[in-house]
């Protein structure tokens, strides 16, 4: 007898206990797989599953730990666990990089459409600018040459090419990770359904505990003609180099790619809707950083403006209308308006996994309300930054097989946005230190670095230092200058360990850098006093 079933855990229970022999239906994005399963193995993990997750009933899984998604926080935690000598599989769709339906593939978001091949446009973007100050050093006729947008692309993609191959041949091989390629979706608690990419065959396997960490997709907001619009995603496989470009957005995104594309030479018209951009960072660097890409960049920052409308002229060229019926005439519109989890056809349903919009909520050892399942990275809508999808990672690894209690740790987490300049920053903003702390002490410098003073170039940097004023600890580092991500990196250890600022004017800066202002800043600009500000005591 054969009958059919959708993925359901309880009907599949249910075909147990009749006795039959059935293939098995399952639905996974806009395909459909059949699977011929056998009944007696079903039949044990269905058992498994209803009986929860006893250590004894993990002897007979196929695996302790099944990973769904090879991206940052997948890659480490699966590694990490493969060395504490649990068995352990991962899924990723795609092992090498490419363009739709995923974008992604092993490595993850950041290496395939994310912070790799940003950085490197980041790279190819700072060359013009200086060139441009070579003639103040006595270089006469520099000039940057000719951007070749399709030599860059195909450097760029070779190299994704190797670093995939470097994830799954080296570091996960060598790790003793079994890598399939292949989609994951859930079966129940301790079973996952694999549709093998390359055949369409789905088979199911059985892990004492599962992870997601599948990541996020680009979100754009439902506007008439959005289907004309990029995002992220798309921008790392444009065949042409887009003239001229309108980004919308105000995060790391927009700016970001803001700043690549008017380096690369497109003219680029950069659409927010709230009054500053990169809310949520420290109010000083948001103006410094709107003041220097008004000043010393191409970039048409238009504040308060938010699309209405997207229009394709015959020429392919796009038009952006915005609310106020005000015309920008493009070759490519880039949304980075955010980005939403990528649960679709993970099936959390089926197995009662919560969810929150489309992210996945987790406790502080990144477990779901599912006991057997956890969840790490971008999913789980904490701080979607890879070296925080690590440490989840790593720290869930570490407390499932290392013996080790390792909740995860979001406290004084830099991050930079590579924007020309950068924004680099650890630790709370003046707004937040205010709110925490109530009395603090703000040191603040802009001036001229020497490297851009020399040329004469109108190019400031902007330093700041958060002090809690009761124990003098820095509880704040906010950068814009070249170079600031690298810097703060360095600083980040200090007011991670909790250096005071006597630590801080106890260490000998580095002369001449511009990093050497963190140790030099002597007396604070203002200060906060119970929540009120004061410009001297
Ligand atoms: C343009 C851009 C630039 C960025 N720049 C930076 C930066 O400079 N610094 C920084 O720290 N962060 C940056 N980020 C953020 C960073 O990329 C993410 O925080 C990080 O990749 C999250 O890791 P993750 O493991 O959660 O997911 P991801 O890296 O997204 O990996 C998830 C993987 O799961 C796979 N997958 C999804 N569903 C399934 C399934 N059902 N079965 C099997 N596989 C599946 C996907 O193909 C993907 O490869 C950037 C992001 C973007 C988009
Ligand atoms: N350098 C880095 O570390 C880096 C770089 C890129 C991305 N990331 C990570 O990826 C995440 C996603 O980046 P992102 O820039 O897409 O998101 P984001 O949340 O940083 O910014 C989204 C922006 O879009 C705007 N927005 C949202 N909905 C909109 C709408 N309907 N219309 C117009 N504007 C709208 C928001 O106001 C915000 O300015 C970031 O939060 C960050 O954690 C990090």
């Amino acid at each position: 007898m054969k009958r059919f079933f959708t993925c359901n855990i309880l009907a599949a229970a249910a075909a147990s206990r009749a006795n039959t022999t059935f293939a098995f239906q399952l639905r996974h994005s806009s395909r459909q797989h059949t699977l011929n399963y056998p009944l007696s193995r079903l039949a044990s993990y269905v058992a498994a599953d209803a009986a929860g997750a006893g250590d004894k009933q993990g002897e007979n899984y196929d695996y302790d730990f099944l990973v769904i998604g090879g991206g940052s926080g997948g890659v480490r935690a699966s590694r990490i666990a493969s060395g504490y000598g649990a068995k352990v599989a991962l899924l990723e769709s795609r092992l090498t990089h490419g363009m739709k339906p995923q974008y992604s593939a092993i490595g993850g978001t950041c290496v395939n459409v994310g912070c790799v091949p940003k950085k490197l446009m980041v790279f190819a973007s700072r060359y013009p600018s200086e060139i441009k100050e070579m003639e103040g050093y006595g270089w006469k006729g520099a000039t940057p040459g000719q951007f070749d947008w399709k030599v860059f692309l195909s450097n760029k993609n070779q190299e994704i090419s190797r670093l995939n191959n470097v994830y799954q041949n080296f570091v996960l091989k060598n790790a003793g990770v079994e890598v399939i390629e292949a989609t994951g979706s859930l079966v129940g608690p301790h079973s996952v359904a694999v549709h093998t990419t390359a055949t369409g065959e789905t088979s199911v396997v059985t892990a004492k505990h599962i992870l997601i960490a599948v990541g996020g997709w680009p979100y754009k907001p439902n506007i008439a003609g959005i289907e004309h619009a990029i995002t992220s995603n798309e921008i790392f496989y444009l065949e042409e180099q887009p003239k001229r470009i309108v980004v919308v957005g105000g995060g790391f995104i927009a700016l970001e790619f803001a700043s690549i594309m008017d380096g690369l030479g497109s003219d680029v018209t950069l659409m927010y809707r709230g009054d500053l951009f990169l809310r949520g960072f420290d109010i000083d660097m948001r103006n410094h950083l709107k003041e220097e890409m008004m000043n010393n960049s191409g970039i048409d920052v238009k504040f308060n403006t938010d699309p209405k409308e997207i229009v394709k002229n015959d020429d392919g060229s796009l038009v952006v209308i915005d609310h106020s019926g005000n015309k920008v005439e493009c070759d490519a519109v880039l949304y980075a308006t955010g980005r939403k989890g990528k649960i679709d056809g993970l099936n959390l349903d089926t197995v009662g996994v919560h969810t929150k919009d489309s992210f996945i909520p987790v406790n502080e050892y990144s477990q779901t309300n599912v006991p057997s399942i956890y969840a790490v990275g971008d999913i789980t809508n904490r701080m979607a930054l890879t070296p925080v999808a690590l440490m989840e990672g790593h720290r869930l690894a570490d407390t499932l097989f290392g013996g080790k209690d390792r909740p995860v740790d979001h406290e004084y987490v830099a991050s930079t946005v590579f924007t020309t300049p950068e924004i680099g920053t650890v630790g709370y903003t003046e707004e937040e230190a205010v709110a925490k702390f109530g009395d603090i002490d703000v040191y603040k410098n802009r001036f001229r670095a020497m490297k851009h003073s020399f040329p004469k170039s109108e190019t400031y940097s902007l330093f700041k230092l958060i002090v809690e004023t009761k124990t003098q600890r820095v509880v704040g580092c906010h950068v814009a200058t070249d170079g600031a991500g690298e810097m703060v990196q360095g600083v980040a250890i200090a007011i991670k360990m909790g250096a005071t600022k006597e630590d801080f004017d106890n260490t000998i800066g580095i002369h001449p850098t511009s990093a050497e202002e963190l140790v030099t800043m002597r007396s604070p600009s203002y200060y906060y006093r119970s929540g009120e500000r004061k410009d001297s005591l």
